[in-house]
């Protein structure tokens, strides 16, 4: 396998008695990759093999053109040699430790020279430096995550790796926390792997999103072309939904809307403190969207869009899902066999999709 410089190239084999975890994948060597599956398929496993702390088979392993390990060659670079942060779903810090001294333990084997972030970046993206005299059980559990974030990150590593890092936070810490993970993915030059069973932290921060199912990879490739392929269970359901790319054109403060511009046109969304020109990612739920052959115009729903079915595919009982193209858009509307019999939908026939609620992103 030749060495690329900007990807991670991941093939092994791992068997634990009656599971098997068999994978070979080509990620993006920048932005976030998700391993997304249900409980035991084998997440958690893949980031303990790239880590080097789970003994895999027939492997091989490099990250952005090095290579830590090469079962072929006999290479296999101890998990220390390996220029990772490991970000768990409870944060490991010292307790002995204040927040300064945890994060300098990490930082103390890496030369000035070999850092790609400094500590002070590291600080100032998860914001904690008001809490640097604080030991661990004085903080909140959003901000021992927060703190244990930084660390993996003031080790300087050229991948992070994290392990559902918002898995034991409640609903408003989760909340809390995400922005600083949205912070990551848009500041940070390095890759991050994401494991999660949450579709919402999928939605918000993956670029790439990789199926895992009993061991197996089930489909890899950018986020809303997997969430939007009819062949796959993530796209069925009533959590099933689209991601939007889109621009924000104008704000009109009268009637507190903010207008985005994307490939099929422009979606007004509720006011929004981002600045015009600002990229922004929308996500349409497939059941909040509704068609109809012709533009409505007496109508309270101010998001229509024209597009064209592109498959169609049964959903839950009495229930069909429809792919869309709104001009290079994937979207999905959920709506009744019913409906789809009456409108006579077919692949390529041309309608309007009315999207009903809209959520940002970010
Ligand atoms: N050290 C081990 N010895 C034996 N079996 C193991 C070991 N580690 C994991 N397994 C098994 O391997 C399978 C995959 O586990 P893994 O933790 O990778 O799944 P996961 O997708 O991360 O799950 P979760 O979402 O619950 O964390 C499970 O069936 C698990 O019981």
């Amino acid at each position: 396998m030749s060495k690329v410089a900007n990807q991670i190239n991941a093939r092994f084999k791992v068997s634990y008695g009656a599971f098997s975890l068999d994978v070979d994948l080509a990620l993006p060597g920048r932005g976030v990759s998700a391993l997304f599956g249900t409980s035991g398929s084998g997440k958690t496993t893949c980031l303990r093999v790239i880590a080097g702390l789970e003994r895999a088979s027939d492997a091989y392993l490099e990250v952005n053109g090095e290579v830590w390990q090469d079962d072929a060659r006999g290479i296999f670079l101890p998990t220390y040699k390996r220029s990772l942060g490991y970000v768990f779903q409870e944060a490991s810090l010292f307790p002995h430790l204040d927040v300064k001294r945890n994060l300098e333990y990490g930082m103390r084997r890496i030369s000035t020279t070999s850092r790609q972030v400094s500590l002070d970046h590291a600080v100032a993206l998860l914001d904690i430096g008001h809490l640097m005299q604080r030991k661990p059980d004085k903080l909140s559990g959003g901000e021992r995550q927060r703190v244990a974030i930084a660390r993996a990150l003031a080790t300087s590593p050229r991948i992070l790796l994290m392990d559902e890092p918002l898995a034991a936070l409640d609903a408003k810490r989760k909340s809390e926390i995400m922005p600083y993970l949205e912070r990551l993915h848009d500041e940070l030059d390095i890759p991050i792997l994401y494991v999660s069973h949450s579709p919402e932290e999928v939605a918000r921060l993956a670029d790439h999103l990789v199926l895992l199912e009993s061991g197996k990879v089930i489909a890899s490739g950018a986020t809303n072309d997997l969430l939007t392929r009819l062949d796959l269970d993530v796209a069925h359901g009533d959590a099933a939904s689209a991601l939007v790319t889109a621009t924000i054109s104008a704000h009109d403060p009268d009637y507190h809307l903010t207008s985005a511009t994307f490939s099929g046109g422009q979606l007004l969304l509720p006011q929004q403190s981002a600045t015009i020109g600002q990229q922004v990612r929308i996500r349409v739920q497939a059941r909040d969207v509704s068609l109809s052959l012709t533009p409505q115009r007496d109508t309270s729903i101010l998001n229509i869009v024209a597009a064209t079915v592109t498959e169609l595919s049964a959903d839950a009982a009495g229930q069909v899902m429809v792919g869309l193209d709104a001009n290079g858009t994937r979207l999905l509307a959920r709506i009744t066999s019913k409906s789809c019999v009456a409108m006579d939908l077919v692949p390529g026939k041309a309608l309007y999709a009315q999207i009903k609620g809209i959520a940002i992103l970010k």
